[in-house]
């Protein structure tokens, strides 16, 4: 939980505007060209908008000077009509949910990239940090870019627009427009950087408090017991008072800021006045086109007002761009196609070297010849690394020394889907998804019917317990999740393993945390699973292994005994020791 967040390196330095608009476009995605097309539309609104604004300047002077409206209130309005059709045109890039398609593609890309990275780079992330890149900065990345380019397109092109039209009639109110309002250029960088800052310590704040609740919440057992539910609980709160007293302080530094710039917009609508009434007073202009020209100001300081408002979500957006440019710049395990299956599932590790961390090696050069449909046995103490010497086989990682091979392919030449065909795994910590309990076991086999979910259900102990469920096979996980006992879940487990009848099984302790009832009811499932399959299993407890055709004991990274039962208890080793250690233990109970 102390680890530092992924991503807070390089988090508070401010982007350029190319940069930022190259991020703009990218985060639409394959929806580009209508993203384009939108925002042309939305161009095309605002300078007409513009434009339309200007013509209050010949109209007004023609109402002064021809005492008669003129053809320019029906120019005026004209134009308005085609300014609102375009932006209601241009709108369809939300109203058609091609935002809604561009979240949907990156959590696509996202889902894709995380597949493909190695559980070594995985475990360098904090818990819920890739949850919250996968939700909010989608979101944010995808689902602001069109309204923060139109807010964008319409406070430079509105006073633009305006003043090119204004050139024609009078040059010098067009000359102060363009003059007194890109001076908020300066003031909107120097804001940003101020926004840019606030925003990444208010982040790491926020992160820092999600990894407190989801530590207090999941800790809450284990706290109530060693009483420490009170300190955890104060740590909490200073956390939670920390984001608190950051938020309290950036929004007052972001409201001088903000202060500052919207009174530069006022500050122009002075200028604008003054510089009027002396063009007033000296006979060059008339009271009736200042007032018109104050009209138009006014239109042209709401443009700007607005973006001052809004920008800080360019902020935000740009954080979340670069938090997935981060996640797909993720090193990826390469992903190949064999031809040919391997058609015989010898596993063999040669010379295999493994760390999580390249200078901490957990395995060091490990020699296995696994024969086809033996069973092995892996033993040894806790954290030896016995979970990480068949992750390797599922490919979690790749070794950093050394090769895997199944029939004689190394495994990195299988694409994903080749090497899973092979392997069925049950761990002892069961994941359901949010679906039917029909559909969790089905997953196993896509392509199976109902018929054969429930005849692996039924091989797998499953089938008594789930018919007594609400909605039997078709009960929600949402519904009753947290009422199936661990023994339980370990059985559907093992009914996906049945279903998916792949030839390679990894048993990882699938009966440790177990109960004696629930674990008999496990062992009669394993035993319908394991028939005529290469098994590898984990267990603490040897009295479980011992009739395995070979298990190895594993210590310093490397395997210290390797031989059947009989064999290691004759030799005066680990195993040995082991053994004795779980005989006495027995013994006094
Ligand atoms: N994802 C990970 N990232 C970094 N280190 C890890 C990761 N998973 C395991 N480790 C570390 O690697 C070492 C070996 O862990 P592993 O789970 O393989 O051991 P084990 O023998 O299966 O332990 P146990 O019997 O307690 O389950 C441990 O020191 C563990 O802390």
């Amino acid at each position: 939980m102390n680890m530092q967040s992924y991503f807070n390196d390089d988090t508070r330095r401010v982007r350029s505007l190319r940069e930022t608009y190259r991020y703009l476009i990218r985060s639409a995605g394959k929806q580009k060209p209508k993203l384009m097309l939108g925002l042309t539309l939305m161009f095309l609104s605002a300078a007409l908008f513009g434009g339309s604004i200007a013509t209050l300047y010949p109209f007004f002077l023609d109402l002064e000077n021809n005492g008669a409206f003129g053809p320019y209130p029906a120019l005026l309005t004209v134009l308005l009509i085609v300014s609102i059709g375009l932006r209601v045109a241009a709108e369809y890039y939300d109203t058609n949910g091609y935002s809604q398609r561009a979240i949907s593609e990156w959590r696509e890309r996202l889902g894709d990239k995380l597949r493909r990275i190695s559980l070594s780079v995985l475990s360098g992330f904090r818990a819920g940090e890739l949850n919250a890149v996968l939700i909010q900065s989608v979101n944010e990345a995808a689902g602001y870019a069109f309204s923060l380019m139109t807010m964008v397109i319409y406070a430079a092109t509105i006073p633009l627009a305006t003043a090119f039209v204004l050139l024609f009639f009078d040059w010098r109110f067009s000359a102060v427009i363009l003059v007194v309002f890109p001076l908020i250029i300066p003031l909107y960088l120097w804001r940003r950087k101020a926004f840019r800052r606030g925003f990444s310590i208010l982040a790491e704040a926020n992160e820092k408090l999600k990894g407190e609740a989801v530590e207090f919440i999941q800790g809450l057992d284990v706290l109530k017991s060693t009483g420490q539910t009170e300190n955890k609980q104060n740590q909490f709160k200073r956390v939670a008072a920390d984001v608190a007293v950051i938020q309290r302080i950036g929004t007052k530094k972001g409201e001088y800021p903000n202060l500052i710039i919207t009174s530069a917009t006022q500050f122009g609508f002075i200028i604008m006045l003054i510089f009027g009434l002396i063009w007033v007073q000296t006979g060059t202009a008339s009271w009736l086109i200042l007032a018109a020209v104050m009209v138009m100001i006014a239109r042209v300081s709401d443009a700007l007002n607005f973006f001052v408002q809004m920008s800080s979500l360019l902020e935000i957006f740009v954080i979340s761009c670069e938090k997935l440019e981060k996640v797909m710049k993720l090193p990826e395990l390469t992903e190949k196609q064999a031809e040919k299956m391997p058609d015989n599932y010898r596993i063999r590790y040669q010379n295999v070297s493994f760390g999580y961390h390249e200078q901490q090696p957990i395995l060091r050069h490990i020699n296995l010849d696994i024969v086809p449909n033996t069973v092995n046995a892996f033993v040894g103490a806790s954290g030896c690394g016995k979970t990480t010497l068949l992750r390797l086989l599922l490919r979690y990682a790749d070794p950093q020394q050394g090769s895997v091979s199944i029939g004689g392919t190394d495994i990195r030449e299988l694409s994903q889907n080749q090497l899973m065909s092979l392997i069925s795994a049950v761990f002892q910590e069961v994941y359901l998804f949010q679906d039917s309990i029909l559909n969790n076991i089905r997953m196993a086999k896509p392509e199976a019917t109902d018929e054969m979910v429930i005849a692996a259900a039924e091989q797998a102990q499953c089938h008594q317990f789930i018919q007594a469920l609400p909605q039997g096979y078709q009960t929600q996980i949402a519904d009753i999740g947290a009422n199936l006992s661990g023994g339980e879940k370990q059985r559907i487990a093992i009914a996906r393993a049945i279903l998916k009848d792949a030839p390679i099984l990894i048993l990882d302790e699938p009966t440790a945390a177990l109960d004696t009832q629930n674990e008999l009811a496990v062992q009669r499932a394993l035993e319908a699973l394991v028939k005529n399959k290469t098994i590898l299993i984990i267990a603490h407890r040897l009295s479980t292994i011992a009739n395995a055709d070979c298990i190895y004991v594993i210590a310093d990274g490397g395997i210290a005994e390797q031989g059947c039962h009989a064999q290691l208890i004759t030799q005066n080793g680990l195993y040995r020791t082991f053994w004795q250690y779980q005989q006495e233990m027995n013994d006094d109970n």
